[in-house]
Parts: structure tokens; C-alpha cells; sequence
């Protein structure tokens, strides 16, 4: 992906600062009682201390020590409950990030054009969803936790341990600390760098496993599920590597952290017994003494594992900052807010197009006048630009070169959501979701009635084929309407395009997956629909376009015949020589039938 600059870097910064902006008192109750729980904690072993020179000295009363037991228990108690009231708040927020960050990567996701879905595979993208998510929740969560529990604790510890005990000792107890933390930082960097790859590899295997599933029909028809899995234990194998390179790493950590600690507490133990026999320090302070290095132990033992943490999370938390920070697409253009309804009327004045990285343009030098009402046809080979013309109809890509205008409005201005709500459009990739036929054809949306839904079946012809299914119009459709066949699939999204009554309809080879028969009916159905809306009809038959009131012929992006169906015949060019194959094909067909 792009380097990004300074400036691109700041949106994913944004919402994680806007996150923290909204907790802040979370945050800050919880910092406090954290500092508060550690202190409380800190009184424990000096206690102890006190508890023990009274003991060695035998100058103290029973009714003494056990007014000391019960303030050390009253401590421990405290401190439990302490403890859980911070752990309940920060802990809780990280549950919370998780789903922001989620929430708002799915909006931001909806967000991206459409060129962006044509360079980044669908496995990677569920990759930042999940695993890269969840590394930034640990690093919130755990990760922020442990680290200020950590900080806390050390820092108290050695103060307490100053202060209450002996300094010198102290600072050759902590000797071998900076030691210790210069290897942490770096191997720290370098299980960032290793998770980032991590991460990478996750993603490629949950692209495999997606576009496996997803083409499972043509793995099978092809035969090729060995080689499938031969390919995917590659992948696997990619992962168990680099996993292995950051284990590697990780493993280093925390002995690193344990040998430093080894020697500290070696310092303490040679210094500090010659203290307390040469009588600097008492018995009780080097029994307290003993326990703070204790206690600042468990975040030393548990150094490398915060690092870790942070570091994966950071890792993860910059390949989620190069998504958010994508811009979303139309991004600069101006809308103007007060067009709320269109009416149809289309007109392109010297459209030319080039897709993005693409080095050839797809469409050249467009003209076209659509009034409203009317109908247009378009054919052509394949690859000459028909979808790139609907592309940009509906705005899924800027119009840059040249104009379109609708209602006389250059479609620019057009607020994109009222753009496409006046348009009905099926795709020449027919998409259902996994879920009923009644909300396919709705699309989730319950304003319709029954027999609304009922009569755009009836218009698209696939009525009768819903009835013969046992639950109707609540039947669920397999995966991608798998449980339906093409031709049903089209006649469904032609359903679904008609029911939200558009001023523009545009059918983008949508009947090409229908018997003449079927499409017939369906044509006389949309031309009656037709007689009071603009109509956009793409096909490679010419019986689906011939009653067009106007008929384009594009080849090479250009368009190189107009009219009607008789002046195209006229002409005896390419839309001609296409007429005169698809009828000899036709009287053969019906010949060998005979
Ligand atoms: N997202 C894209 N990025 C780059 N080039 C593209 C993209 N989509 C289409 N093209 C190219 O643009 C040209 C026109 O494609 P388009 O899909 O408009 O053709 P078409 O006439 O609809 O073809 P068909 O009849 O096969 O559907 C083709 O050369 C195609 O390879």
C-alpha cells in the first residue's frame, strides 16, 4: 500500500483520540484508583517490615501486632476492591474500542468507491475487521492495564523502597533496569515489524479461504480441489514461518527481562545483607525490602508480554490507519442539496472515461440525448464500455472528462443518494443475499405491501416460479441466491429494481440467462412499465433492444452507429450484421427442433 503522508495519518489518530475524548472520566476514575489501589498495596510490605522488627526486637505487644494484621488485611481488602473498580473501567473500555473501531470501519468501508473493492480482496479486508481489531482491543485493554499497572506498581515500589528503606541500596537493586530496557525497545521493533507480516499472511489465508468458498462450484466442476489444497498449505505454511520468526523474538523477551531482574536481586541480596549486618537497615527492612522486589517482579516477568502486546497492537493499529485513511469516494464534489426527485431526462455531452490504473480509455468522446420517457438501447461487443457508461450513471465513478446531465442538472450536483434512489438498476451480476425472496426483492426495507411485491413479480415473470416453491415469498435462497437458478436470479433483481419505482430503469443484460419465451413476456411487461419512465436497456440480443426508441452500437468504448431499429438496418453495418446472425441462428435452432 501507499506511503502515506503526515497529514493522511492524522483521521485514524482522530478516532481514536475522539474515542478517548468521549471516556475521558472512565479513563481518568480509573488512573486514579489505580494510583490509589498501588499505594494502598505499597503499605502492605512495609507493614510486614514493622510486624518483623517488632518481632526480632521482641518490643512489641501481641495486642500491637494484631492491631498491624488487621490493617494489613484491611489493605489487602481494599486493594481487591480497588483493583476491581479500575479493571472494571479501563478493562471495560477496550471492550468498548473494539466495537467503535469496528463500527466505524464498516461505515468507512461503505464509504470506498468502487474502484477501491477492485484492488483490495475481500479476505483481507475481514482480516482488518477481526484479527486487527482485536490486536488494538488487547493493546487497549490488557496491553494499557498491565503497562500503567506495571509503571504504577515499580514506580511506588521504588519509592517506598527509597524513602521508607535505603536509597544506595535501592539504585543497586535497579541497576541492570536501563540494561534491560534498551533490549526490550528493540526487540520490541522487531516483533512489530514480524506481526506486521503476521497479520499479512492471516489476511492471505482468509483471502484463500474466502475466494475458495466463494468459487467452490467452479473448484469442484474444474475438478481442482487437490491442487486447492496443495495451494492453501502454502499460504499456511507462509503463516506458520512468520509466526515462527515472531515467536522467535517474542521468546527473547521475557528471559532477557528475567536474567536483568536475576541480577538485581542478586545486587540486593549481597548489599543488602552486608547493610543489615553492619546494622544500616533493619531485619524488617530488608524482609520489606525483599517483598518490593517482589512485587515489582510480576511486571518485570510480565514486561515482555505488554511489550508484545503493544507492539502487535501498534502493528495492526497502522494497517487499520492506512484503510481509514482512504478517502471516501466522490469525496470533492459538490452536491446541491435541493434536488430531491429526478424526472429522467439524460443527456452526456463528450463523455470519455479512463478507469483508474487503467492505461486505456473504456469510454471516448460519448453523446447521447435521452428525453424523458423514452428508451435506449445498447449493444456492442463485448468489453466495448456498455457498464462503464451505467458506472457512471450512477456515479460510482467521477465523471471527470465531458458531462451528464440529468434533468439538465450536470449529475455532479446531484446528491449521489438521490441519484441512485431514482434510479432502478439490475446489474449484470445478479447479487441475492443469503435471506428471503420477499427481502431480496425489498431489500430489507418493509414499506411495501404484499401486493406490491406480488405485482413487480408478476411484471418480471417470476411470480409463478415463487409460488411452486414451498414457503413462497419467504423462501431463503442459498448463499448468493445459490438455491435459485440464473435466470431466476435475474428476474428477482429485476423485481427488486422495479419495486422501488424509479423515473430511471436500466437492465444491464439482465435477461440473458432467460429463454426467448420468458423474455419476451418480460420485455412486453417493461415496456408498459417503460411508457412513463426513462429506460437504459443493455443486451447482446438484438430481440431485447430492437423496440428501443433509440439504439446505440458501441465498439472500442466509441459509438459508432445510432437510431432506430430500421435506420440501423438501413445501414447494413454492425448492428445489421448482428441482426442477420442472431435470426440465422434462430431458423436453425428452430429447424433442428423440427
Ligand atoms: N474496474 C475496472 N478497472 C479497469 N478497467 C476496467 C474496469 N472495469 C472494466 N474495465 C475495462 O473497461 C472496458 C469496458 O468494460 P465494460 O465492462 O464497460 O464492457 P461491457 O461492454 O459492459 O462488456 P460486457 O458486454 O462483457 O459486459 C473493458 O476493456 C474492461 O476491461
Amino acid at each position: 500500500m501507499v506511503l502515506m503522508k503526515e497529514k493522511e495519518t492524522v483521521k485514524g489518530k482522530q478516532l481514536l483520540l475522539t474515542f478517548i475524548r468521549d471516556h475521558i472520566w472512565s479513563y481518568v476514575a480509573g488512573i486514579l484508583i489505580l494510583l490509589f489501589s498501588s499505594f494502598c498495596a505499597m503499605l502492605i510490605p512495609k507493614i510486614l517490615g514493622i510486624i518483623t522488627d517488632g518481632l526480632d526486637k521482641r518490643n512489641m505487644a501481641r495486642e500491637q501486632i494484631y492491631q498491624y494484621v488487621l490493617l494489613m488485611l484491611g489493605a489487602i481488602i481494599l486493594v481487591f476492591i480497588l483493583k476491581y473498580i479500575w479493571r472494571y473501567l479501563l478493562i471495560g473500555n477496550c471492550r468498548t474500542v473494539e466495537c467503535y473501531l469496528r463500527d466505524n470501519l464498516f461505515k468507512h468501508l461503505q464509504t470506498l468507491s468502487v474502484d477501491f473493492y477492485s484492488h483490495h480482496k475481500t479476505g483481507d479486508l475481514v482480516a482488518y475487521a477481526i484479527n486487527d481489531i482485536q490486536a488494538v482491543r488487547f493493546m487497549f485493554g490488557g496491553g494499557f492495564v498491565q503497562a500503567l499497572d506495571g509503571i504504577t506498581i515499580s514506580v511506588v515500589s521504588i519509592i517506598f523502597m527509597a524513602n521508607t528503606i535505603n536509597p544506595i541500596l535501592t539504585v543497586m537493586a535497579l541497576a541492570p533496569v536501563p540494561v534491560a530496557a534498551v533490549i526490550m525497545v528493540r526487540i520490541g521493533k522487531l516483533i512489530r515489524e514480524r506481526f506486521k507480516r503476521v497479520q499479512e499472511a492471516f489476511a492471505d489465508i482468509s483471502d484463500k479461504v474466502q475466494e475458495n468458498l466463494s468459487g467452490i462450484r467452479v473448484i469442484k466442476a474444474f475438478a481442482q480441489e487437490r491442487e486447492e489444497v496443495l495451494n492453501f498449505t502454502k499460504f499456511s505454511q507462509s503463516r506458520v514461518d512468520t509466526q515462527m520468526k515472531l515467536t522467535q523474538a517474542s521468546a527473547i523477551m521475557g528471559p532477557s527481562a528475567q536474567i536483568c531482574f536475576g541480577f538485581s536481586f542478586l545486587f540486593f541480596i549481597v548489599y543488602g545483607s552486608r547493610l543489615v549486618m553492619d546494622g544500616t537497615i533493619s531485619l524488617g527492612d530488608y524482609i520489606a525490602f525483599n517483598t518490593y522486589m517482589i512485587t515489582v517482579m510480576g511486571p518485570v516477568m510480565n514486561i515482555s508480554k505488554i511489550i508484545e502486546t503493544w507492539q502487535r497492537g501498534i502493528a495492526s493499529y497502522r494497517r487499520l490507519n492506512e484503510i481509514f485513511c482512504v478517502p471516501p469516494a466522490l469525496e470533492g464534489t459538490v452536491s446541491i442539496c435541493d434536488v430531491c426527485e429526478i424526472k429522467g431526462k439524460i443527456e452526456i455531452r463528450n463523455l470519455s472515461f479512463t478507469y483508474p490504473k487503467a492505461n486505456r480509455r473504456a469510454l471516448k468522446d460519448i453523446n447521447i440525448q435521452l428525453e424523458q420517457g423514452k428508451t435506449l438501447g445498447i449493444l456492442g461487443k463485448t468489453g466495448s464500455g456498455k457498464t462503464t457508461l451505467i458506472n457512471l450513471l450512477l456515479r460510482l465513478f467521477d465523471v471527470k472528462d465531458g458531462h451528464i446531465f440529468v434533468d439538465g442538472i450536470d449529475i455532479n450536483k446531484i446528491p449521489v443518494d438521490v441519484l441512485r434512489e431514482c434510479i432502478g438498476y439490475v446489474p449484470q451480476d445478479n447479487f441475492l443475499f443469503s435471506t428471503t425472496i420477499k427481502n431480496n426483492i425489498e431489500f430489507f426495507k418493509p414499506v411495501h405491501s404484499d401486493d406490491e411485491i406480488e405485482e413487480v413479480s408478476k411484471i418480471s415473470a417470476i411470480y409463478d416460479n415463487i409460488m411452486e416453491l414451498q414457503e413462497g415469498f419467504d423462501t431463503v435462497v442459498g448463499e448468493r441466491g445459490t438455491t435459485l437458478s440464473g435466470g431466476q436470479k435475474q428476474r428477482v433483481s429485476i423485481a427488486r429494481a422495479l419495486i422501488k419505482d424509479p423515473s430511471i430503469l436500466i437492465l444491464d443484460d439482465s435477461l440473458s440467462a432467460v429463454d426467448s419465451k420468458t423474455e419476451e413476456t418480460i420485455l412486453g411487461n417493461i415496456r408498459d412499465v417503460l411508457e412513463s419512465r426513462t429506460g437504459i436497456i443493455i443486451s447482446h440480443r438484438i430481440s431485447t433492444v430492437m423496440h428501443a426508441d433509440e439504439i446505440i452500437y458501441l465498439e472500442n468504448g466509441r459509438i459508432v452507429e445510432r437510431g432506430t431499429h430500421a435506420q440501423l438496418m438501413e445501414l447494413e453495418a454492425n448492428y445489421f450484421k448482428l441482426y442477420k446472425t442472431q435470426t440465422n441462428q434462430a431458423e436453425t435452432l428452430e429447424e433442428v427442433v423440427k
